[in-house]
């Protein structure tokens, strides 16, 4: 082996065991808790600083203060960590995104806390821990990891461990100590992160924002790993650090040289940018916290008040106006967030890109430096800018069709670093590029009208989004995903219509940012930026355009006013909180004062008005009435399956659905074993059968979402078997959920509405007309949360009727319903029925089928045994079918 080569394999592995640490760190947590440790890279940067503060400032020998730094400090921060912030989360209910979001502002606070204790410039005297010996490294990486592995596989701690993961609530009934499990893994996950930052902080710039995304970019070999092989993550990392380092030796001429340099200075950002965007996802089940979304009430006269405040600086000069410009920008910035977070429910890390992007195009437009395009005047390059931008937004857009959660962090955070390094910190793109204003606004206050003016046209888009059809439907996708698209909204769509609106904002208030700050400076679009605008959104009331307006002013103002880290440290401080106090700061506000007013007139809390409905239902709150006659199709004598040939109100003939030799795999394993089914007009079919004999499975083949192996599904004699859940409730085929999917933050009468307008009729009148048929006029803007089961049942069944479907599949309807209950439904069901619907009913309740079905079929390990009227069928159940 040459003598480069063996020197550069040495290096990487340098590299490379410093991202192994990280990797089994960031695997440990996550393991013992279930949280990607996002804070992990500012725990590192913290660490880093301690140690040099002890040895450079105070004096002490180094041993001495890596040993309290990494023996002492940062354990007990993971512990601390576990006990005041993840464990009260995980008491409340363990919703991963909360965590997430928990983790993001546990990054922001110790970033702003960092920056407050030690200034924002960066450190070139970090002391160094392990002389530049990347043996001794590899060393302390490799015991680590085999010493963690074997913990894992082969200790009591280890079993309790991975028990706690897959299910905490059922390791804490089987007498585990989840807590202390979760406290060890911080403690541990903590101590990697202590080593890494500092055995990195001598050759990185130690600074509370380059250290920790540094670390955070190597969050590509835990994900490589799945989170769960250490073994694998510490192969990953060393190997992308060797090839990292080989990379450096070629020198490729022509336009490939800055890339291939590029590519070889972030291998890590491509290992992030595949382990997101191409390999199999982590922790998909998640989607916003509920408290980050919750409908926020704007206070009277708040608007008035935000008015005065944004024109209080026309009356500034000097640096307040100077300053001041920022905010407007940065509030255009932010609302992109409310239409992508806090209307879409779509998480967003990566929005800093967007904005960059449109500084960045418009500097270039501006300059005559855009590829194709010739010189334009400043307006116009920002206009051009945006434009070209929004498409771009499909970059996160388009992963986020399959993603949710913790992926879609990922995914969108590894976009942001991506654009940031391939990008923005290439001199390629941004070298000798300066920003101008537009002419007629190069002073500060005429600059800052226009602003204020293309922040009113920013508010206006903003709100066209959040109202009428589309923000409805935006609100369904947010409050509840399958629900939305049961309801018949294109999903994929809507979130890719939600990015690329966001990318168009975030890229205006970029530019706006940019000719504000009359440069584009690279570190202003920052991926840390992105995320404490992220979690300033979400803790200020991620749908309110209101709270990302006082976020802006927050953001630009205590930076400004007080010293540099300041409102990083309050954002990341109130994102900690923001799972502690449900709806967030406003949210808990509003709490306190209809406290105070509970106090002085009788009203009851929301628990209260639940308990007294309960005590004293009233029949509109518990008993839909008896729907209105109506006058049965011709043909409804035939009600036993044969009624083919039924026809709609409209005069069209009532379609039927039919599965056809479907066969349904899990793993190998048959849930579907060959089911013929028909679910004619005008007929109640019932399906019945043991836990596990393929019910739920056949349903969703029917339904869309789930796809049978092989088979067919048709309807109308047209084959939906590959349709996807809301081309099919568009089609004519709406459906219930046994798990209730209503639209917590809409009024009953939106929810019932987003039926209505994305059915197969969109049809206001529908919306009515299944209010009235279902009881629900009186709730009408009553808020569907803090509902109680039963009339969520209705809401759910009217927002289904309301887009006129000609079947309707009704997964255990009855399920949380009293007698009363269910004896209305039972009514409104026949009803349907004899109208022409046809309904499929999965049910456990065998007296309702009794009395509802018109037809049932008996499912055993993946078949149909036995069909047809139910007393004939209910009377003949053996021991095998016993439901
Ligand atoms: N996502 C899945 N992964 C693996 N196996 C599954 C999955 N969903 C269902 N199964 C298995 O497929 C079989 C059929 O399940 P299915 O839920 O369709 O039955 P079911 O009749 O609806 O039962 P239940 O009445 O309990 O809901 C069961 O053995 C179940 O364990």
């Amino acid at each position: 082996m040459s003598s480069l080569t063996y020197d550069l394999t040495l290096a990487g592995l340098s590299v490379g065991g410093a991202a192994a640490l990280t990797g089994i760190g960031l695997i440990v947590t996550y393991r013992a808790t279930g949280v990607l440790n996002f804070a992990h890279g500012a725990i590192a940067m913290v660490c880093a600083y301690v140690v040099r503060q002890c040895v450079v400032e105070w004096g002490w020998p180094l041993w001495l203060a890596a040993t309290v730094t990494l023996v002492f400090l940062a354990p007990a921060l993971g512990v601390a960590l576990e006990r005041f912030v993840f464990r009260p989360l995980s008491v409340l209910g363990g919703d991963p995104a909360q965590t997430l979001v928990a983790s993001l502002g546990v990054f922001v606070l110790l970033v702003g806390g960092a920056a407050l204790v030690w200034g924002q410039g960066a450190r070139d005297d970090a002391p160094e821990l392990v002389p530049a010996d990347p043996w001794g490294q590899l060393a302390v990486v490799l015991v680590l990891a085999a010493g963690v592995g074997s913990v894992i596989r082969w200790t009591r701690f280890g079993r309790e461990l991975r028990a706690v993961v897959d299910d905490r609530g059922l390791a804490v009934l089987g007498g585990i100590d989840a807590d202390r499990v979760a406290a060890a893994g911080w403690a541990f996950g903590s101590f990697t992160a202590g080593l890494t930052g500092v055995l990195l902080a001598p050759y990185v710039r130690l600074d509370p924002y380059g250290l920790p995304l540094l670390v955070m970019e190597v969050v590509a070999v835990a994900v490589a790993a799945r989170m769960r092989g250490l073994a694998v993550a510490v192969v990953v990392a060393l190997g992308i650090g060797v090839a990292q380092s080989q990379l450096t030796r070629l020198h490729p001429s022509g336009w490939g040289e800055p890339l291939l340099q590029a590519v070889g200075a972030n291998l890590f950002v491509v290992a992030l940018l595949v382990a997101a965007l191409l390999l199999p996802r982590v922790g998909t089940r998640d989607a916003l916290p509920r408290t980050a979304t919750a409908r926020v009430p704007t206070p009277p006269g708040a608007w008035i008040v935000a008015a005065v405040l944004f024109l209080l600086p026309l009356g500034f000069a000097g640096s307040d106006l100077h300053t001041s410009v920022q905010v407007p920008a940065l509030g255009v910035v932010l609302l992109s967030l409310v239409v992508v977070t806090g209307r879409g429910g779509q998480i967003s890390l990566g929005q800093a890109a967007y904005a960059g992007l449109g500084a960045l195009f418009t500097a270039l437009l501006a300059a005559g430096r855009f590829p194709g395009l010739p010189r334009l005047p400043e307006l116009a390059a920002l206009a051009v800018a945006v434009i070209l931008v929004a498409p771009l937004g499909l970059l996160t857009g388009w992963p986020a069709i399959s993603r949710r959660g913790l992926a879609l962090a990922l995914a969108t955070f590894a976009v942001g670093v991506g654009v940031s390094r391939f990008v923005f910190a290439q001199p390629y793109a941004v070298s000798g590029l300066s920003l101008g204003r537009p002419a007629g606004f190069d002073g500060d206050r005429a600059y800052y009208v226009l602003e204020l003016l293309l922040l009113a046209a920013a508010l206006l888009a903003t709100h066209a989004l959040r109202r009428g059809r589309t923000g409805r439907a935006l609100a369904a996708m947010r409050d509840h995903e399958a629900g939305a698209s049961a309801a018949g909204v294109r999903v994929p769509s809507l979130k890719l219509l939600a990015f690329v609106s966001g990318a168009a904002l975030a890229a205006l208030g970029g530019g706006l940012l940019g000719m504000g700050l009359r440069a584009f400076d690279p570190a202003a679009y920052d991926p840390v930026r992105g995320l404490l605008w992220f979690a300033a959104v979400v803790v200020l009331g991620a749908d309110s355009t209101l709270g990302a307006l006082t976020a802006a002013a927050l953001l630009v103002g205590l930076d400004a006013g007080a010293r540099g880290g300041v409102a990083a440290a309050l954002i990341g401080l109130l994102a900690v909180l923001v799972g502690r106090f449900p709806g967030g700061p406003y949210e808990a506000l509003r709490t306190a004062t209809a406290r105070l007013r509970t106090r002085r007139t009788p009203h009851l809390t929301p628990a209260g008005a639940r308990a007294r409905r309960r005590l004293h239902p009233t029949p509109r709150e518990t008993t839909a009435p008896a729907p209105p006659r109506q006058q049965p199709a011709a043909d409804n004598a035939t009600r036993t399956g044969g009624a083919g040939g039924k026809t709609d109100p409209a005069g069209g003939r009532m379609p039927t659905l039919k599965a056809r030799h479907l066969h349904a795999h899990y793993n190998g394993f048959t849930a579907l074993d060959g089911v013929d089914l028909d679910i004619p007009p005008g007929t109640i079919t019932a399906i019945i059968g043991p836990n596990g004999a393929g019910k739920s499975t056949l349903f969703h083949c029917l339904a869309g979402t789930h796809h049978p192996t092989s088979g067919q599904v048709l309807y109308d004699g047209q084959d939906i078997t590959h349709r996807a859940p809301h081309t099919r409730t568009r089609l004519g085929i709406a459906r219930t959920f046994q798990q209730l999917a209503v639209f917590p933050t809409l009024t009953v009468a939106e929810n019932v509405r987003v039926g209505a307008e994305q059915g197969r009729v969109t049809d206001p009148a529908a919306a009515e007309q299944a209010l009235r048929l279902l009881g629900l006029e009186g709730l009408r803007t009553h808020p569907a949360a803090n509902l109680p089961t039963g009339t969520l049942r209705r809401v759910e069944l009217a927002r289904a009727l309301a887009g006129s479907p000609r079947v309707l599949l009704l997964d255990e309807p009855a399920a949380g319903l009293d007698s009363t209950e269910v004896t209305a439904l039972t009514r409104v069901l026949k009803a349907l029925a004899a109208d022409g619907t046809a309904l499929l009913v999965v049910e456990h309740d065998l007296d309702l089928v009794a009395g509802l079905a018109d037809v049932v079929h008996v499912m055993t390990a993946g078949r149909i045994v036995a069909s047809g009227p139910p007393d004939r069928v209910l009377d003949t159940l053996g021991p095998q079918e016993a439901v």
